[in-house]
């Protein structure tokens, strides 16, 4: 059972708690000016805000014809994109050939697709429908009343139809993504649209990594005594989609003692330190001891959740944080996901990931008083375990879509929180 005094001493720590506890010990670091082209990866450190309007100028949206009044229209000329109509505000009866992404003249009512156009010699018509209303009576059935303008209805072309208005996607001034914001693909082209040529972010932290044992091996096969390391070769790239840059990965021994305190000292210049295969208690796991000489804040010591339970964040005084995952490799991969990812968002000045839920289709048997943490796939409208969940085992992790963190007391069919998982 966790009890208050658990929770005072960050022992046994909910799970729900573990995470914002590790989000909001985070202060992010100092923004830094960056060209657009550098910004992927990186957060928000302003709001995106736009200082025109978007789009910028009236735009056609369709190849064909910009038109003025009923038609049929005399052609009168052409617009394309940079290099608009010069001829001034287009008149009743006039059309203009205009291109995708044109400026749309002054006048227009519409842009008729070129699909929906009949052309001959300088005069175009809508294909197939020839007759224009005077008065709008029997525009075609449907066409909605603020169709009709000045005395005219064009039937089957609404007015305004496949014009793109100038401050329609946006007005200028409006922020279209607040700081925070991680910055991907899409908001590096939309803060492109808006004209910026550099973005106020924060960098992704800093990583170093110290895999500690001394059985592991780099290379070969398993055998007695002998275990493949597999966190190193995971930890790259977990880091980096957690939010973190990795400045170094090294192995160290259990045995001097020292040598854990060495590395640990040695990455004074990172903001984090992720040391994995020394939280738990025995005589070969130095880290709590160490974290103890240096006189380290607890920020979660241990956290109420299976597996991963021996977890860890602290910051020794004038360092960087230090986050303690199992050795265990599933063990070390949802602790990551608990405690790592939380703080490297908070250093980054990102929110606390709100996570998605669904329900869960199987039944898990949850530990009184813990969070139980599965691998699942997607399956119709929830989630299935896929087993393969022992602590030491990745299986499971390796195919699933998410970790499901199934709170206690969880029953069954119950929507639970997801980790999402790539692969
Ligand atoms: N007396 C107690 N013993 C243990 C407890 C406990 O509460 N009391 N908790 C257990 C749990 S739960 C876990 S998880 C582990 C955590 O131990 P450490 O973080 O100190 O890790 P190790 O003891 O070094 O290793 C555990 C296990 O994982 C293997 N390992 C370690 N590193 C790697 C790696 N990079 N790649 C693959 N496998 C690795 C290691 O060989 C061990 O089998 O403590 C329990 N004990
Ligand atoms: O909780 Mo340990 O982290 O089971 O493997």
């Amino acid at each position: 059972m966790v009890t208050a005094a658990d929770q005072e001493t960050r022992r046994d720590v909910a799970w729900a708690e573990a995470r914002r506890f590790a989000h909001e010990a985070a202060s992010p670091a100092p923004p830094v000016r960056v060209a657009l082209g550098r910004a992927a990866g990186l957060t928000l450190a302003q709001d995106l805000v736009v200082a025109t309007p978007l789009p910028a100028f009236d735009t056609s949206a369709m190849d064909g014809f910009a038109v003025s009044g009923p038609g049929p229209w005399t052609i009168a000329g052409s617009a394309r994109p940079g290099r608009p109509w010069t001829g001034g505000s287009l008149a009743a009866g006039q059309a203009v050939e205009i291109s995708t992404g044109a400026v749309v003249p002054p006048g227009t009512w519409a842009v008729l697709p070129v699909e929906s156009a009949a052309v001959r010699d300088d005069r175009v018509a809508l294909a197939g429908e020839p007759a224009v209303t005077r008065d709008g009576t029997d525009a075609v059935p449907g066409e909605p009343a603020a169709a009709r303008d000045g005395g005219f209805a064009v039937p089957g072309l609404a007015r305004g139809k496949h014009i793109r208005y100038t401050g329609e996607d946006a007005p200028a001034g409006a922020c279209l993504a607040p700081a925070g914001t991680p910055v991907g693909p899409p908001l590096l082209g939309l803060a492109a649209t808006c004209g910026y040529d550099e973005l106020l972010v924060r960098r992704a932290p800093a990583v170093v990594a110290i895999v500690t044992g001394d059985e592991l091996a780099t290379n070969g096969l398993p055998g007695p005594g002998r275990v493949r390391d597999a966190l190193g070769p995971l930890l790259p790239s977990l880091i980096a989609e957690l939010g973190g840059r990795l400045d170094g990965l090294v192995h160290v021994p259990d045995q001097p003692v020292a040598a854990l305190a060495e590395a640990v000292e040695s990455a004074a210049g990172a903001d984090v330190v992720v040391v994995t295969g020394s939280t738990s208690v025995g005589v070969t796991d130095g880290l709590r001891r160490l974290l103890a000489e240096r006189d380290a804040r607890w920020i979660v010591d241990s956290v109420a959740c299976r597996p991963g339970h021996p977890a860890l964040l602290a910051r020794p005084r004038g360092g960087p944080y230090v986050v303690g995952l199992p050795g265990n490799p599933f063990a070390a991969l949802t602790a990551a996901h608990t405690l790592l990812g939380p703080l490297l968002a908070g250093l980054s000045g990102r929110a606390l990931d709100d996570l998605p839920q669904a329900p869960l289709l199987s039944r898990i048997v949850v530990p009184a008083g813990r969070t139980r943490i599965v691998p699942v796939v997607w399956d119709g409208p929830g989630v299935r375990a896929v087993g393969g969940d022992r602590p030491a085992f990745l299986n499971g992790a390796a195919l699933a879509d998410a970790l499901a963190a199934i709170p206690p007391a969880h029953e069954s069919g119950e929507p639970v929180p997801l980790l999402l998982l790539r692969r």
